[in-house]
Protein backbone atom coordinates (compact mmCIF):
# COMPACT_ATOMS: atom_id res chain seq x y z
CA UNK A 1 0.00 0.00 0.00
CA UNK A 2 2.71 2.30 -0.94
CA UNK A 3 1.89 5.59 -2.89
CA UNK A 4 4.08 5.69 -5.90
CA UNK A 5 7.26 7.59 -5.90
CA UNK A 6 7.04 8.20 -2.67
CA UNK A 7 7.25 6.38 0.69
CA UNK A 8 4.18 7.85 2.07
CA UNK A 9 1.03 4.80 2.70
CA UNK A 10 -2.08 5.85 2.90
CA UNK A 11 -3.73 2.91 4.59
CA UNK A 12 -6.22 4.59 6.85
CA UNK A 13 -9.72 4.64 5.66
CA UNK A 14 -11.93 6.84 7.54
CA UNK A 15 -15.69 5.79 8.07
CA UNK A 16 -18.48 7.97 8.50
CA UNK A 17 -22.02 6.36 9.79
CA UNK A 18 -25.00 7.90 9.73
CA UNK A 19 -26.75 7.90 13.80
CA UNK A 20 -29.53 5.39 13.14
CA UNK A 21 -28.81 1.37 14.49
CA UNK A 22 -29.82 0.67 10.69
CA UNK A 23 -26.80 3.09 9.27
CA UNK A 24 -24.43 1.79 11.77
CA UNK A 25 -24.84 -1.61 11.66
CA UNK A 26 -23.45 -2.05 8.11
CA UNK A 27 -20.75 0.90 7.84
CA UNK A 28 -18.90 -0.96 10.96
CA UNK A 29 -19.43 -4.26 8.83
CA UNK A 30 -17.74 -2.93 6.26
CA UNK A 31 -14.91 -1.26 8.14
CA UNK A 32 -14.70 -5.24 9.43
CA UNK A 33 -13.77 -6.02 5.89
CA UNK A 34 -11.52 -3.43 5.19
CA UNK A 35 -9.93 -3.99 8.63
CA UNK A 36 -8.99 -7.59 7.50
CA UNK A 37 -7.33 -6.31 4.32
CA UNK A 38 -5.35 -4.33 5.68
CA UNK A 39 -6.60 -0.95 6.01
CA UNK A 40 -6.66 0.80 10.05
CA UNK A 41 -10.36 2.53 10.37
CA UNK A 42 -11.03 5.73 11.70
CA UNK A 43 -14.28 6.13 13.15
CA UNK A 44 -16.23 9.58 12.86
CA UNK A 45 -19.81 9.82 14.00
CA UNK A 46 -22.51 11.89 15.76
CA UNK A 47 -22.99 12.18 19.42
CA UNK A 48 -26.65 11.16 18.89
CA UNK A 49 -26.91 7.48 18.93
CA UNK A 50 -23.05 7.03 19.29
CA UNK A 51 -21.97 3.34 18.38
CA UNK A 52 -19.73 1.65 21.70
CA UNK A 53 -15.48 2.00 20.58
CA UNK A 54 -15.44 -1.05 23.43
CA UNK A 55 -17.44 -3.69 20.81
CA UNK A 56 -14.44 -2.48 17.73
CA UNK A 57 -10.91 -2.10 19.98
CA UNK A 58 -9.29 -2.18 16.76
CA UNK A 59 -10.93 0.73 15.55
CA UNK A 60 -10.43 4.59 16.58
CA UNK A 61 -13.34 6.76 17.37
CA UNK A 62 -13.87 10.17 17.16
CA UNK A 63 -17.26 12.05 18.27
CA UNK A 64 -18.51 15.16 16.57
CA UNK A 65 -19.95 17.08 18.77
CA UNK A 66 -23.22 18.04 16.75
CA UNK A 67 -25.23 19.88 18.73
CA UNK A 68 -28.66 18.32 17.48
CA UNK A 69 -28.54 15.20 19.61
CA UNK A 70 -31.94 15.25 20.70
CA UNK A 71 -33.81 12.19 19.99
CA UNK A 72 -35.12 11.72 16.32
CA UNK A 73 -38.43 10.25 16.26
CA UNK A 74 -39.96 9.29 12.88
CA UNK A 75 -41.63 12.68 12.20
CA UNK A 76 -38.37 14.66 13.18
CA UNK A 77 -35.69 12.41 11.50
CA UNK A 78 -35.57 14.59 7.92
CA UNK A 79 -35.46 17.69 10.04
CA UNK A 80 -32.93 15.85 12.18
CA UNK A 81 -30.93 14.71 9.01
CA UNK A 82 -30.75 18.42 7.14
CA UNK A 83 -29.71 20.24 10.94
CA UNK A 84 -26.99 17.77 11.58
CA UNK A 85 -25.32 17.94 8.01
CA UNK A 86 -25.63 22.09 9.05
CA UNK A 87 -23.96 20.99 12.47
CA UNK A 88 -21.32 19.06 11.92
CA UNK A 89 -19.52 20.45 8.17
CA UNK A 90 -16.91 22.26 10.12
CA UNK A 91 -16.33 20.20 12.69
CA UNK A 92 -15.47 17.42 10.53
CA UNK A 93 -13.13 19.19 8.37
CA UNK A 94 -11.53 20.14 11.99
CA UNK A 95 -11.56 16.20 13.22
CA UNK A 96 -9.88 15.06 9.51
CA UNK A 97 -7.46 17.99 9.84
CA UNK A 98 -6.55 16.59 13.49
CA UNK A 99 -6.21 12.58 12.45
CA UNK A 100 -3.81 13.91 9.60
CA UNK A 101 -1.83 15.97 11.86
CA UNK A 102 -1.46 12.75 14.28
CA UNK A 103 -1.04 10.76 11.41
CA UNK A 104 2.33 12.12 10.60
CA UNK A 105 3.89 12.63 7.38
CA UNK A 106 4.77 9.12 6.22
CA UNK A 107 0.73 7.86 6.88
CA UNK A 108 -1.95 9.26 5.65
CA UNK A 109 -5.87 8.72 4.79
CA UNK A 110 -6.31 6.87 1.70
CA UNK A 111 -10.16 7.84 1.43
CA UNK A 112 -13.38 8.95 3.11
CA UNK A 113 -16.44 6.75 3.33
CA UNK A 114 -19.45 8.29 4.20
CA UNK A 115 -23.38 7.20 4.40
CA UNK A 116 -25.34 9.40 2.06
CA UNK A 117 -27.02 10.77 4.48
CA UNK A 118 -23.63 12.24 6.48
CA UNK A 119 -23.05 14.48 2.79
CA UNK A 120 -21.20 17.11 5.22
CA UNK A 121 -18.42 14.57 4.77
CA UNK A 122 -17.87 14.98 0.92
CA UNK A 123 -17.10 19.06 1.33
CA UNK A 124 -14.70 18.83 3.93
CA UNK A 125 -12.76 16.07 2.00
CA UNK A 126 -12.88 18.55 -1.03
CA UNK A 127 -11.20 21.17 0.60
CA UNK A 128 -8.80 18.32 2.20
CA UNK A 129 -8.27 16.92 -1.42
CA UNK A 130 -8.65 13.78 -0.02
CA UNK A 131 -11.11 11.56 -1.77
CA UNK A 132 -14.35 10.22 -0.84
CA UNK A 133 -16.97 7.46 -1.45
CA UNK A 134 -20.51 7.35 -0.82
CA UNK A 135 -22.44 4.68 0.99
CA UNK A 136 -25.90 4.02 0.30
CA UNK A 137 -27.45 1.71 2.52
CA UNK A 138 -30.82 0.82 1.37
CA UNK A 139 -31.63 -1.51 -2.28
CA UNK A 140 -30.57 -0.39 -5.56
CA UNK A 141 -34.71 -0.45 -6.48
CA UNK A 142 -34.92 2.20 -3.06
CA UNK A 143 -32.27 4.64 -4.70
CA UNK A 144 -33.84 4.51 -8.24
CA UNK A 145 -37.50 5.07 -6.64
CA UNK A 146 -35.40 8.12 -4.90
CA UNK A 147 -33.83 9.47 -7.81
CA UNK A 148 -37.59 9.18 -9.91
CA UNK A 149 -39.11 11.34 -7.19
CA UNK A 150 -37.94 14.78 -8.75
CA UNK A 151 -39.49 13.89 -11.85
CA UNK A 152 -42.74 12.77 -10.26
CA UNK A 153 -42.32 15.70 -8.49
CA UNK A 154 -42.15 18.31 -11.61
CA UNK A 155 -44.85 16.11 -13.53
CA UNK A 156 -47.10 17.22 -10.97
CA UNK A 157 -47.30 12.99 -9.94
CA UNK A 158 -46.48 13.82 -6.14
CA UNK A 159 -47.85 14.48 -3.76
CA UNK A 160 -50.87 11.64 -4.99
CA UNK A 161 -54.38 11.92 -4.04
CA UNK A 162 -55.64 8.41 -2.48
CA UNK A 163 -57.47 7.41 -5.24
CA UNK A 164 -54.01 6.57 -6.76
CA UNK A 165 -52.72 4.64 -4.19
CA UNK A 166 -52.64 1.60 -6.45
CA UNK A 167 -51.91 2.73 -9.45
CA UNK A 168 -48.60 1.47 -10.80
CA UNK A 169 -45.80 3.58 -11.83
CA UNK A 170 -44.74 2.37 -15.06
CA UNK A 171 -40.69 3.24 -14.95
CA UNK A 172 -40.70 1.85 -11.21
CA UNK A 173 -42.72 -1.30 -12.26
CA UNK A 174 -43.65 -3.02 -9.80
CA UNK A 175 -43.95 -0.48 -7.44
CA UNK A 176 -47.41 1.62 -7.14
CA UNK A 177 -47.71 5.29 -6.08
CA UNK A 178 -48.18 3.97 -2.41
CA UNK A 179 -45.00 2.31 -2.40
CA UNK A 180 -42.70 5.29 -3.12
CA UNK A 181 -40.29 5.91 -0.24
CA UNK A 182 -41.39 9.37 0.38
CA UNK A 183 -42.18 11.33 3.62
CA UNK A 184 -45.75 12.73 2.65
CA UNK A 185 -45.99 15.50 5.45
CA UNK A 186 -42.68 16.57 5.02
CA UNK A 187 -42.03 16.28 1.07
CA UNK A 188 -40.28 19.68 0.81
CA UNK A 189 -37.82 19.36 3.17
CA UNK A 190 -37.66 15.59 2.40
CA UNK A 191 -36.97 16.24 -1.23
CA UNK A 192 -34.50 19.07 -0.14
CA UNK A 193 -32.15 15.91 2.09
CA UNK A 194 -32.79 13.75 -0.97
CA UNK A 195 -30.68 16.27 -3.36
CA UNK A 196 -28.48 16.49 -0.48
CA UNK A 197 -27.93 12.87 -0.28
CA UNK A 198 -28.19 11.80 -4.24
CA UNK A 199 -25.62 14.28 -5.50
CA UNK A 200 -22.59 12.55 -6.12
CA UNK A 201 -20.43 15.73 -6.17
CA UNK A 202 -16.43 14.68 -6.13
CA UNK A 203 -17.31 11.18 -4.82
CA UNK A 204 -15.29 8.34 -6.62
CA UNK A 205 -17.44 5.66 -6.31
CA UNK A 206 -20.54 4.28 -4.57
CA UNK A 207 -21.15 1.44 -2.19
CA UNK A 208 -24.49 -1.04 -1.97
CA UNK A 209 -25.08 -3.29 0.71
CA UNK A 210 -27.02 -5.73 -1.83
CA UNK A 211 -26.94 -8.16 -3.65
CA UNK A 212 -26.96 -8.89 -7.61
CA UNK A 213 -28.69 -11.94 -7.53
CA UNK A 214 -31.79 -9.76 -5.89
CA UNK A 215 -31.44 -6.46 -8.33
CA UNK A 216 -28.95 -7.80 -11.02
CA UNK A 217 -31.07 -5.19 -13.49
CA UNK A 218 -31.69 -2.54 -11.12
CA UNK A 219 -28.10 -2.33 -10.47
CA UNK A 220 -27.14 -2.26 -14.97
CA UNK A 221 -29.48 0.51 -14.81
CA UNK A 222 -27.71 2.36 -12.08
CA UNK A 223 -24.23 1.59 -13.34
CA UNK A 224 -25.19 2.72 -16.83
CA UNK A 225 -26.96 6.24 -15.55
CA UNK A 226 -23.72 6.54 -13.00
CA UNK A 227 -20.97 8.03 -13.90
CA UNK A 228 -18.76 6.71 -11.17
CA UNK A 229 -17.69 2.77 -10.80
CA UNK A 230 -21.00 0.84 -8.15
CA UNK A 231 -19.88 -1.94 -5.90
CA UNK A 232 -22.61 -3.79 -4.61
CA UNK A 233 -20.87 -5.78 -1.51
CA UNK A 234 -24.02 -7.49 0.26
CA UNK A 235 -24.98 -8.81 2.25
CA UNK A 236 -22.31 -7.00 4.56
CA UNK A 237 -23.73 -8.46 7.75
CA UNK A 238 -22.68 -12.44 5.97
CA UNK A 239 -19.26 -11.54 4.68
CA UNK A 240 -18.46 -9.55 7.67
CA UNK A 241 -16.86 -11.26 11.08
CA UNK A 242 -17.65 -7.80 12.38
CA UNK A 243 -18.40 -8.14 16.09
CA UNK A 244 -22.17 -7.15 17.61
CA UNK A 245 -22.91 -2.80 17.02
CA UNK A 246 -25.98 -2.86 18.81
CA UNK A 247 -26.94 0.27 20.61
CA UNK A 248 -28.83 -1.58 22.78
CA UNK A 249 -28.55 -4.27 24.96
CA UNK A 250 -29.62 -7.78 23.43
CA UNK A 251 -31.75 -10.25 25.39
CA UNK A 252 -30.16 -13.47 25.04
CA UNK A 253 -32.70 -14.98 27.46
CA UNK A 254 -34.92 -15.74 23.98
CA UNK A 255 -32.96 -18.11 22.11
CA UNK A 256 -33.37 -20.48 25.57
CA UNK A 257 -36.83 -19.88 25.10
CA UNK A 258 -36.72 -20.69 20.74
CA UNK A 259 -34.52 -23.94 21.94
CA UNK A 260 -37.35 -25.01 23.26
CA UNK A 261 -40.00 -24.63 20.34
CA UNK A 262 -40.20 -26.71 17.38
CA UNK A 263 -38.89 -26.36 14.17
CA UNK A 264 -40.19 -23.74 11.79
CA UNK A 265 -42.54 -23.50 14.35
CA UNK A 266 -41.91 -19.57 15.77
CA UNK A 267 -42.99 -15.73 14.33
CA UNK A 268 -40.54 -13.41 15.33
CA UNK A 269 -42.06 -10.25 15.78
CA UNK A 270 -39.88 -6.61 15.23
CA UNK A 271 -39.96 -3.20 13.88
CA UNK A 272 -36.60 -2.21 13.53
CA UNK A 273 -35.05 0.65 15.88
CA UNK A 274 -36.93 3.69 14.63
CA UNK A 275 -40.98 2.85 14.07
CA UNK A 276 -43.55 2.77 16.68
CA UNK A 277 -47.12 2.37 17.70
CA UNK A 278 -50.13 3.31 19.31
CA UNK A 279 -51.35 1.05 22.66
CA UNK A 280 -54.29 0.50 20.83
CA UNK A 281 -52.20 -1.02 17.74
CA UNK A 282 -49.81 -2.59 20.86
CA UNK A 283 -52.93 -4.12 21.91
CA UNK A 284 -54.14 -5.82 18.54
CA UNK A 285 -50.56 -6.83 17.67
CA UNK A 286 -50.90 -8.53 21.06
CA UNK A 287 -53.88 -10.40 20.56
CA UNK A 288 -53.56 -11.16 16.72
CA UNK A 289 -50.23 -13.22 17.58
CA UNK A 290 -51.95 -14.70 21.14
CA UNK A 291 -55.14 -15.62 18.34
CA UNK A 292 -53.00 -17.07 15.21
CA UNK A 293 -52.32 -20.29 18.01
CA UNK A 294 -48.74 -20.17 16.67
CA UNK A 295 -45.42 -19.22 19.78
CA UNK A 296 -44.18 -16.06 18.90
CA UNK A 297 -41.04 -13.72 19.89
CA UNK A 298 -42.27 -10.23 20.05
CA UNK A 299 -39.79 -7.23 19.73
CA UNK A 300 -41.38 -4.56 22.20
CA UNK A 301 -38.58 -1.75 22.08
CA UNK A 302 -38.42 0.47 25.56
CA UNK A 303 -40.36 4.10 24.29
CA UNK A 304 -41.54 2.39 20.96
CA UNK A 305 -45.20 2.77 22.18
CA UNK A 306 -46.50 6.33 22.20
CA UNK A 307 -47.59 7.05 25.37
CA UNK A 308 -46.55 4.05 27.08
CA UNK A 309 -43.22 3.23 28.82
CA UNK A 310 -43.14 -0.63 27.68
CA UNK A 311 -45.86 -3.17 28.03
CA UNK A 312 -47.28 -2.24 31.84
CA UNK A 313 -50.32 -1.00 29.54
CA UNK A 314 -51.25 -4.35 27.66
CA UNK A 315 -54.68 -5.69 29.52
CA UNK A 316 -54.09 -8.56 32.38
CA UNK A 317 -55.84 -11.20 30.57
CA UNK A 318 -53.65 -10.39 27.03
CA UNK A 319 -50.36 -10.54 29.64
CA UNK A 320 -51.72 -13.76 30.54
CA UNK A 321 -52.05 -15.33 26.95
CA UNK A 322 -48.86 -14.21 26.04
CA UNK A 323 -47.36 -16.01 28.66
CA UNK A 324 -48.54 -19.18 27.67
CA UNK A 325 -47.83 -18.78 24.08
CA UNK A 326 -44.95 -16.36 23.39
CA UNK A 327 -42.44 -14.19 25.00
CA UNK A 328 -41.57 -10.47 24.79
CA UNK A 329 -38.04 -9.07 24.59
CA UNK A 330 -36.85 -5.36 24.67
CA UNK A 331 -34.25 -6.32 21.76
CA UNK A 332 -33.32 -9.59 20.55
CA UNK A 333 -29.92 -10.49 19.17
CA UNK A 334 -31.95 -10.58 15.63
CA UNK A 335 -29.19 -12.38 13.41
CA UNK A 336 -28.64 -14.79 15.71
CA UNK A 337 -32.68 -15.29 15.88
CA UNK A 338 -33.33 -15.70 12.55
CA UNK A 339 -30.94 -17.65 11.91
CA UNK A 340 -32.33 -20.31 15.09
CA UNK A 341 -34.29 -23.28 13.54
CA UNK A 342 -37.54 -22.84 15.25
CA UNK A 343 -38.10 -19.28 13.68
CA UNK A 344 -40.80 -20.16 10.38
CA UNK A 345 -41.44 -16.40 9.91
CA UNK A 346 -40.56 -12.93 10.52
CA UNK A 347 -43.49 -9.98 10.86
CA UNK A 348 -41.09 -6.89 9.90
CA UNK A 349 -41.11 -3.20 9.21
CA UNK A 350 -38.70 -4.35 6.56
CA UNK A 351 -36.05 -1.81 7.19
CA UNK A 352 -33.66 -3.00 4.45
CA UNK A 353 -31.00 -4.61 7.11
CA UNK A 354 -33.99 -6.75 8.67
CA UNK A 355 -35.10 -7.52 4.95
CA UNK A 356 -31.13 -9.08 3.79
CA UNK A 357 -30.89 -10.83 7.29
CA UNK A 358 -34.25 -12.80 6.76
CA UNK A 359 -33.43 -13.31 3.00
CA UNK A 360 -30.24 -14.70 4.07
CA UNK A 361 -31.80 -17.17 6.58
CA UNK A 362 -34.32 -18.34 4.66
CA UNK A 363 -37.25 -16.97 6.63
CA UNK A 364 -40.54 -15.82 4.84
CA UNK A 365 -41.61 -12.85 5.63
CA UNK A 366 -44.89 -10.75 6.60
CA UNK A 367 -44.50 -6.99 5.67
CA UNK A 368 -45.34 -4.17 7.89
CA UNK A 369 -43.87 -1.23 6.13
CA UNK A 370 -44.02 1.81 8.35
CA UNK A 371 -42.55 4.58 6.68
CA UNK A 372 -39.60 5.36 3.70
CA UNK A 373 -37.69 2.62 2.35
CA UNK A 374 -39.88 0.18 3.37
CA UNK A 375 -42.55 0.40 1.28
CA UNK A 376 -39.81 -0.54 -1.04
CA UNK A 377 -38.64 -3.29 0.20
CA UNK A 378 -41.94 -4.85 1.03
CA UNK A 379 -43.35 -4.80 -2.67
CA UNK A 380 -40.08 -6.65 -3.89
CA UNK A 381 -39.59 -9.16 -0.38
CA UNK A 382 -44.04 -9.85 -1.76
CA UNK A 383 -44.29 -9.31 -5.58
CA UNK A 384 -40.61 -9.74 -6.49
CA UNK A 385 -39.00 -12.24 -5.09
CA UNK A 386 -42.27 -13.96 -3.39
CA UNK A 387 -40.75 -14.83 -0.31
CA UNK A 388 -43.80 -12.94 1.85
CA UNK A 389 -47.30 -11.40 2.26
CA UNK A 390 -48.01 -7.85 3.20
CA UNK A 391 -50.22 -6.38 5.81
CA UNK A 392 -51.73 -3.66 4.49
CA UNK A 393 -54.46 -1.17 6.53
CA UNK A 394 -54.97 -0.66 10.23
CA UNK A 395 -53.29 -3.16 12.61
CA UNK A 396 -56.17 -5.23 13.41
CA UNK A 397 -55.98 -8.28 15.00
CA UNK A 398 -57.99 -10.39 12.61
CA UNK A 399 -56.05 -9.58 9.88
CA UNK A 400 -52.94 -10.06 11.92
CA UNK A 401 -54.15 -13.59 13.20
CA UNK A 402 -54.93 -14.49 9.12
CA UNK A 403 -51.93 -13.13 7.84
CA UNK A 404 -49.84 -15.37 10.72
CA UNK A 405 -51.64 -18.44 9.64
CA UNK A 406 -51.31 -17.58 5.94
CA UNK A 407 -47.77 -17.34 6.33
CA UNK A 408 -46.89 -19.93 8.84
CA UNK A 409 -49.35 -22.92 8.04
CA UNK A 410 -50.99 -22.21 5.05
CA UNK A 411 -49.77 -23.81 1.52
CA UNK A 412 -49.34 -20.09 0.17
CA UNK A 413 -46.75 -19.63 3.03
CA UNK A 414 -45.02 -22.96 2.46
CA UNK A 415 -44.43 -21.84 -0.92
CA UNK A 416 -43.01 -18.70 0.18
CA UNK A 417 -40.30 -20.42 2.28
CA UNK A 418 -39.20 -22.55 -0.32
CA UNK A 419 -38.56 -19.61 -2.32
CA UNK A 420 -36.82 -18.05 0.38
CA UNK A 421 -34.31 -21.39 0.80
CA UNK A 422 -33.63 -20.80 -2.53
CA UNK A 423 -33.01 -17.39 -2.12
CA UNK A 424 -30.88 -17.77 0.83
CA UNK A 425 -28.68 -20.34 -1.69
CA UNK A 426 -28.53 -17.48 -4.41
CA UNK A 427 -27.24 -15.35 -2.25
CA UNK A 428 -24.59 -17.72 -0.66
CA UNK A 429 -22.85 -18.00 -4.47
CA UNK A 430 -22.88 -14.60 -4.52
CA UNK A 431 -20.58 -14.11 -1.59
CA UNK A 432 -18.23 -17.00 -1.83
CA UNK A 433 -14.73 -17.32 -3.99
CA UNK A 434 -15.82 -15.69 -7.47
CA UNK A 435 -19.39 -14.91 -6.40
CA UNK A 436 -20.78 -11.11 -7.58
CA UNK A 437 -20.28 -9.36 -4.03
CA UNK A 438 -16.66 -11.15 -3.16
CA UNK A 439 -15.64 -9.70 -6.41
CA UNK A 440 -17.05 -6.54 -6.16
CA UNK A 441 -15.22 -6.39 -2.70
CA UNK A 442 -11.73 -7.35 -4.25
CA UNK A 443 -12.47 -4.06 -7.06
CA UNK A 444 -13.29 -1.80 -3.94
CA UNK A 445 -10.10 -2.56 -2.07
CA UNK A 446 -8.10 -2.40 -5.13
CA UNK A 447 -9.83 0.87 -5.65
CA UNK A 448 -8.72 2.10 -2.65
CA UNK A 449 -5.54 1.24 -2.84
CA UNK A 450 -5.16 3.33 -5.63
CA UNK A 451 -6.14 6.42 -4.43
O1 LIG B 1 -34.41 -6.58 18.44
C1 LIG B 1 -33.70 -6.23 17.50
C2 LIG B 1 -34.20 -5.52 16.39
C3 LIG B 1 -33.33 -5.17 15.38
N1 LIG B 1 -32.01 -5.48 15.47
C4 LIG B 1 -31.07 -5.09 14.40
O2 LIG B 1 -31.24 -3.73 14.09
C5 LIG B 1 -31.08 -3.52 12.70
C6 LIG B 1 -32.31 -2.79 12.21
O3 LIG B 1 -32.09 -2.32 10.92
P1 LIG B 1 -33.27 -2.19 9.85
O4 LIG B 1 -33.98 -3.45 9.72
O5 LIG B 1 -32.66 -1.67 8.59
O6 LIG B 1 -34.30 -1.19 10.47
P2 LIG B 1 -34.17 0.30 11.09
O7 LIG B 1 -33.44 0.25 12.34
O8 LIG B 1 -35.55 0.81 11.15
O9 LIG B 1 -33.31 1.07 9.97
C7 LIG B 1 -33.35 2.34 9.36
O10 LIG B 1 -32.29 2.28 8.38
C8 LIG B 1 -32.46 1.31 7.34
C9 LIG B 1 -31.22 1.34 6.46
O11 LIG B 1 -31.12 2.57 5.81
C10 LIG B 1 -33.74 1.57 6.57
O12 LIG B 1 -33.95 0.55 5.62
C11 LIG B 1 -34.92 1.65 7.53
O13 LIG B 1 -36.11 1.99 6.83
C12 LIG B 1 -34.65 2.68 8.61
O14 LIG B 1 -35.72 2.76 9.52
C13 LIG B 1 -30.90 -4.88 12.05
O15 LIG B 1 -29.53 -5.09 11.75
C14 LIG B 1 -31.34 -5.86 13.13
O16 LIG B 1 -30.64 -7.09 13.13
C15 LIG B 1 -31.51 -6.18 16.54
O17 LIG B 1 -30.32 -6.49 16.60
N2 LIG B 1 -32.38 -6.54 17.52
Amino acid sequence: MEKRGNIRRLNRVVLVPGPFQGHINPMLQLGSILHSNGFSITVVHAQYNSPKPSSHPDFSFLPLPDTSSSAATTGEIIDFALQLNTDCKARFQECLAQVMRQLGPYDGIACIIYDQLMYFSEAAAKDLKLPCIIFRLGSAAVSLARDALFQLKAEGHIPFPESRSNDSILELYPLRFKDLPIFSEKLENFLQLLSNTNNIRTSSAIIYDTVDCLENSLLAKIQQQCQVPTFPIGPLHRISSASSSSLLEEDTSCLAWLDKQSCNSVIYVSLGSIASMDVDELVEMGWGLVNSQQPFLWVVRSGSTLDAQWIEVLPQGLKKNIDERGYIVKWAPQKEVLAHGAVGGFLSHCGWNSTLESICEGVPMICRPCFGDQKVNARYVNHVWRVGLELEGDLKRGEIEKAVKKLMIDEEGEAMRENAKKLKENVKLCIKEGGSSYNSINRLVEMIRSF
